[in-house]
């Protein structure tokens, strides 16, 4: 038997401490000890090294085998080495897993918020995590959420595991460090990760004050995009898709888990780490993947290419084509299209649209929606490019040039309704004059004339 406290591998804060394996959805396998994962089975009797087997299971035990997830944990002690759970911080904490009327509030109108504050106060990424909206209920498996975290310092010997969906999360300001059950992994702005349903991890931040959002779904998981006519390859490619390398602790010490269950949060303690997986093998493993790596595919000819075609990740409904969420960037690329309106057209959608930026500017708003601030156009609301953008997008020449330098905004887009957190629409960081960015978009008809020139546009907004 390994004696606790003698041994202890795990040291997130240095480079050559993440390793990981790439590809997506694979069966992989990895053991921090050679030998840890036992041969030709799952449960030996006794495991190799005197270890514990423990299923994660990621799908119902008899999801069929193209959709079946679940990976099998070869750790020091069974995870269910705690105490109790008990309520933690009832009432006080920012998260929300029920959007109905006694949690949240509707509207439908165009809303920003510009950067979300970052508290000064000493908070982690669990206590710094709020909820800004989202639609359905955790207990029916059936909805998402959206929450924004602001962080100030890393989490102390506590781990954090959501019984509720799925985290798709999105670094804006500061590196994570995020140790899990499956080994650390680090995600720098420009980068996201993924933690799925049930799996602990703990985030430490590299660079000080740190801020992001976070996509969560009740039901399902994230997949690549089918990518149709496009053919094999393009948009995220598989092999970029990275996960941890097993990686333990064995050490005794007061640990907190706190359990996100139904929109609630529950802490227990135990004497251990938990994340003393010495080895594991499956198929449901978190995974992290770096946005420059997009291959971005738009039009060469002609006409605005619906925003899908910047589709990173989707996490698909029982409607096909229609998702739960799709997670869509619009990253730097060029611009090439001919008597086109290039910027992201005039649009009311069956879907509703969150937007983050995580850096520089997009495209149809130039000012007013700046790097940590969101934007949610709800179901059939109106929205598009803002009044200057409008008046620079038709009267400009169309050369081939450059679009989203520098910048990377993305956008949940959900089948989903969403409402909003009382925290959200009172936060004093929303920006009430957000509709005046449409205000002052011309009238340029003129019935007696039907070819319009940049030239009469030019001459109107005189
Ligand atoms: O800015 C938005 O609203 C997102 C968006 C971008 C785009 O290129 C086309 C449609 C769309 O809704
Ligand atoms: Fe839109």
């Amino acid at each position: 038997m390994l004696s606790d406290s003698v041994e202890d591998n795990y040291c997130s804060s240095s480079a050559e401490s993440y390793k990981y394996q790439s590809g997506f959805g694979n069966h992989f396998s990895s053991e921090a000890l050679q030998g840890a994962l036992p041969v030709g089975q799952n449960t030996p009797q006794i495991c190799p090294y005197g270890l514990y087997s423990e299923q994660l299971s990621g799908t119902a035990f008899t999801v069929g085998r193209s959709g079946n997830q679940r990976s099998w944990l070869y750790r020091i002690r069974p995870s269910v080495m705690h105490l109790p759970f008990e309520p933690y911080r009832v009432g006080e904490h920012g998260i929300v897993g029920t959007f109905d009327a006694r949690t949240t509030e509707l509207t439908p109108t165009q809303i920003r918020w510009l950067p979300f504050a970052i508290t000064a106060e000493a908070v982690d990424f669990v206590d710094g995590m709020h909820t800004i909206g989202g639609a359905g209920d955790t207990a029916l498996k059936n909805g998402i959420a959206v929450h924004i975290y602001t962080a100030t310092r890393s989490m102390d010997q506590r781990a954090f595991g959501n019984s509720d969906g799925d985290m798709l999360i999105v670094p804006q300001q500061g590196r994570l460090d995020i140790t899990t059950e499956f080994g650390p992994m680090m995600i720098a702005p420009n980068e996201i990760a993924v933690i799925q349903r049930g799996i602990r991890f703990s985030v430490a931040l590299l660079d000080g004050p740190s801020r992001g959002y976070i996509l969560e779904v009740y039901d399902g998981h994230f997949e690549l995009p089918d990518l149709g006519p496009i053919g094999a390859n393009g948009l995220a490619n598989p092999r970029d898709f990275k996960t941890p390398a097993a990686r333990y602790e064995n050490t005794l010490g007061e640990w907190t888990i706190i359990n996100k269950y139904q929109g609630e949060l529950f802490s227990a303690s135990q004497d251990h780490s938990p994340f003393d997986v010495v080895a594991w093998h499956g198929n449901y493993a978190p995974f992290k993947y770096d946005l420059a790596n997009f291959s971005a595919i738009n039009s060469v000819s002609f006409d605005h290419v619906d925003p899908s075609i910047f589709t990173v990740l989707t996490c698909k409904s029982a409607h096909p084509g229609t998702a739960v969420a799709d997670f869509v960037i619009f990253p730097p690329r060029f611009e090439v299209q001919a008597r086109t309106f290039r910027p992201p057209y005039f649009h009311r959608n069956c879907m509703s649209e969150f937007m983050g930026l995580i850096r520089g500017e997009y495209e149809a708003k130039k000012g007013g929606f700046l790097p940590g601030g969101a934007s949610l156009h709800s179901m059939m609301t109106p929205h598009g490019p803002d009044a200057k953008t409008v008046e620079n997008a038709t009267t400009r020449d169309l050369n081939p040039g450059r679009v989203a330098d520098g910048t990377q905004a993305f956008m949940f887009e959900s089948m989903f309704q969403l409402r909003l957190t009382k925290w959200a629409v009172e936060h004093k960081q929303r920006d009430r004059d957000y509709y005046r960015a449409w205000q002052n978009i011309p009238v340029t008809f003129n019935p007696e004339k039907k070819d319009i020139t940049k030239q009469d546009i030019l001459a109107g907004s005189k």
